[in-house]
C-alpha cells in the first residue's frame, strides 16, 4: 500500500473533545479514493458507490502528521474496489481502517461503463516520455 498524502492536524480539523473529528478524515479518504480510481481507470467520472464498516482505530491529536494509504483489491466490470488505511507518519500506529470502498466508472451519459482495467498500474508505466 502506497501512502501519498499526508496531513498535519491543524485546531479546524479537531472536535470538541480535541481530537480529529471524524468527519474530516472521511472527507479527506473519499477525496483520496477518488483520485486514486480517477488514476487507476483513466476516467474523471467516478463515483463513490460504497463504503464498508470504518474502524476508528485509535485517535489523532493536534500537531500529529498522518499519513493516507489506498491500494485497489479488486478490478470489477464497472467498479474499482479499494482498502485504506490512515497511519501516524512518525510511530506507524493504525488510526484507522476501510476493508471496502468500491467507486464506479461512469460514461458521457453518467451511467456505469466498462473500465477494461484488471490490475494496479504504476505512476512508472503511464507517464509518457
Ligand atoms: C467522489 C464522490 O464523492 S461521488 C458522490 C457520491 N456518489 C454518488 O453520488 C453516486 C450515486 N449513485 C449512483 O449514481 C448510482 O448508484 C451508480 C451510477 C453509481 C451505480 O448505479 P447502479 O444502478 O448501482 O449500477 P450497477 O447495478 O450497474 O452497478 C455498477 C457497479 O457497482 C457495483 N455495486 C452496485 N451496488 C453495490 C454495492 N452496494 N456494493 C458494492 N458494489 C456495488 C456493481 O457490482 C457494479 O460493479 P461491476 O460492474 O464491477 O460488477
Amino acid at each position: 500500500m502506497n501512502f501519498h498524502t499526508r496531513k498535519w492536524i491543524k485546531p479546524e480539523d479537531l472536535n470538541p473533545n480535541g481530537t480529529l473529528f471524524g468527519g474530516s478524515l472521511l472527507k479527506w479518504i473519499d477525496e483520496e479514493a477518488a483520485i486514486y480510481a480517477i488514476v487507476q481507470l483513466d476516467n474523471q467520472r467516478v463515483v463513490t458507490k460504497f463504503i464498508s464498516e470504518i474502524n476508528f482505530v485509535s485517535s489523532a491529536r493536534q500537531s500529529d502528521i498522518i499519513e493516507l494509504g489506498i491500494t485497489a483489491t479488486d478490478f470489477g466490470r464497472t467498479s474499482i474496489t479499494l482498502r485504506c488505511e490512515v497511519r501516524n507518519k512518525v510511530t506507524h500506529k493504525s488510526i484507522l481502517t476501510i476493508d471496502k470502498l468500491v467507486f464506479v466508472n461512469l460514461g458521457e451519459d453518467g451511467l456505469p461503463a466498462a473500465h477494461g482495467k484488471t490490475a494496479i498500474t504504476y505512476a512508472k508505466d503511464r507517464v509518457q516520455d
